[in-house]
């Protein structure tokens, strides 16, 4: 018996699923993804298929009154925070999960209306389409269909293109859900995959490169067990939705070469993240393209311009910046904290990575995407062990002996400089482009320019022969002007400029 004072309240999720006896999908994917984003799952077995890595060979449907006795079970005992259903096979077990949802109401629903398995076989047949649309729809926080499922749910209609889904998310979000994710996976003919979200005013377009494996059994449960477990831990949908699609594309970028069972559809590896090494091929949620427009704050040019750091953040991204660094060298540690967090939040709400300079207490209380180190801040090596294998680290270096030791200590990239002369950093040694060619050659990490660069040099920064020069980092040309959005807009062009002429 536990007493209220030393209680912990751990995030739960309740997922309503089909069990999938070769545990790549169903109830099995969603326990695992839940643990690997340590949020609790319990779990209502709605079916039991028999399936592995060749497709279904049987489903067994629960009697609807023993789905019902095992929802009043955990409903009527556990606080989750957030419940998920997946095949939800007749009818009658929609009635019941209904008639518990009503005696024992949720805080938040994400429905993932499961209807045929990546073999081929159905899950739930039209019966279930009309309980879907009139009473389960409405009351969902979000559905997250694939293509197939929003056209058999929208009567059939043709959906090929990106615009088709936003019109299918628009007639989706008409029959009640708050908000709409269709998964475009199963578009033809695209290297990118595209995930379409609207919130009832605004769609975004989610998109990722494809990822060319075998090993993709379970992603759509993953992905919506995902999103459940990132509301459970208090996220918002947006940022929820952008976590769940980089761990899918974490974990079958992980598992693309792995070899579970002998047919066509293999399963992923959920535990990626606990598995990977510093040293080899980490595949954090670090993309080196995201060096391209890079954005560092500065406190000084903040406070002149009468701009808070989250409208400093808000508009750089909304001119195109890729990544952002928050550099705020005169904050206090409470201001900076709570800043810091702000923008975590808007950064995950537009999939763009936050790094803190410096301050290695500030990323890890608020779960930012990494840090910036120098040469005379905390070693790569321990900030790795203190932040562990899936955030980003980025390094200052000015040679090429330091650009060879940032690889050795486990750094994702390099930021190298000053390439110019530069105001913003006191007393800050001025390396030029021999010097940036110099350390992009030193290394096999992604390089990102910094020092003195703006819209007026950029060209030349972008047009040195080095493959692994990834962008330019600016402070000044962002942040001590009259409007950010503008700059962040025009330096955006000018890069893309050089990039298709190289
Ligand atoms: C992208 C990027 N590159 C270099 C730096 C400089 O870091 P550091 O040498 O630690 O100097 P301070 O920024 O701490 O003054 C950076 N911040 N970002
Ligand atoms: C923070 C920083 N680091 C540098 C380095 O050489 O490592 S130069 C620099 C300041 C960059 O500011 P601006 O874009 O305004 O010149
Ligand atoms: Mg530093």
């Amino acid at each position: 018996m536990t007493t209220t004072e030393n209680v912990k309240k751990v995030a739960q999720v309740l997922t309503v699923a089909g069990s999938d006896s070769g545990a790549g999908a169903g109830i099995q994917a969603d326990i695992k993804v839940c643990a690997a984003r340590g949020v609790y799952c319990a779990s209502v077995i709605t079916a039991v298929t028999a399936q592995n890595t060749r497709g279904v060979q049987s489903v067994h449907l629960l009697p609807p009154d023993f789905v019902s006795e095992q929802l009043k079970s955990v409903l009527s005992d556990f606080d989750f925070d957030v419940v998920k259903t997946g095949m939800l096979p007749s009818p009658e077990i929609v009635e019941v999960l209904l008639r518990n949802l009503t005696d024992f109401p949720v805080r938040a629903l994400v429905i993932d209306p499961v209807m045929v398995s990546t073999s081929g076989h159905v899950l739930a047949g039209s019966s279930i389409l009309s309980i879907f649309r009139e009473r389960l729809l409405p009351i969902a926080d979000i559905i997250t269909p694939n293509v197939k499922e929003a056209s058999a749910l929208l009567g059939g209609i043709r959906i090929q293109t990106v615009e088709d889904m936003r019109s299918a998310a628009k007639s989706l979000h008409a029959m009640g859900p708050r908000f709409v994710l269709v998964k475009g996976g199963d578009l033809p003919d695209s290297s990118e995959s595209v995930d379409v979200y609207f919130d009832g005013k605004e769609f975004h377009e989610l998109r990722s490169p494809r990822i060319s494996t075998r090993n993709t059994h379970g992603t759509g449960c993953t992905l919506a067990s995902c999103i459940a477990a990132e509301l459970a831990k208090g996220s918002s949908m947006l940022s929820a939705v952008w976590v769940a699609k980089r761990f899918v594309d974490d974990a079958l970028e992980y598992s693309r070469d792995i070899a579970i069972g002998t047919g066509m559809q293999g399963p992923f590896d959920h535990f990626f993240s606990l598995k990977k090494n510093p040293q080899s091929s980490r595949c954090s949620t670090f993309n080196p393209d995201d060096l391209f427009l890079y954005a560092v704050t500065d406190s000084r040019m903040n406070k002149k311009w009468n701009r808070s750091i989250v409208d400093a953040v808000k508009a750089a991204i909304e001119g195109g910046s890729t990544i952002i660094q928050l550099r705020e060298k005169e904050a206090e540690t409470r201001e900076f904290l709570e800043g810091a967090k702000a923008c975590v939040e808007i950064c995950r709400s537009n999939g763009v990575s936050l790094l803190i300079n410096d301050r290695i207490d500030i990323a890890l209380a608020c779960d930012a995407d990494g840090v910036h180190v120098g040469q005379s801040d905390m070693p790569v090596d321990l900030v790795r062990s203190l932040l562990g294998p899936d955030k980003i680290i980025g390094v200052s270096c000015k040679t090429p002996e330091q650009a060879h030791q940032a690889w050795k200590d486990g750094a994702d990239y390099i930021g190298s400089g000053g390439v110019f002369p530069t105001n913003t950093k006191a007393n800050n040694r001025t390396i030029g482009l021999d010097g940036l060619k110099e350390v992009c050659k030193a290394s096999k990490l992604p390089v990102v320019a910094i020092g003195g660069i703006g819209i007026s040099n950029a060209e030349s920064v972008m047009r040195i022969d080095a493959p692994n020069l990834k962008g330019v980092a600016v402070v000044s040309a962002l942040f001590d002007q009259v409007c950010v959005l503008t700059q962040a807009k025009k330096l955006h062009k000018t890069l893309k400029e050089s990039k298709m002429e190289n």
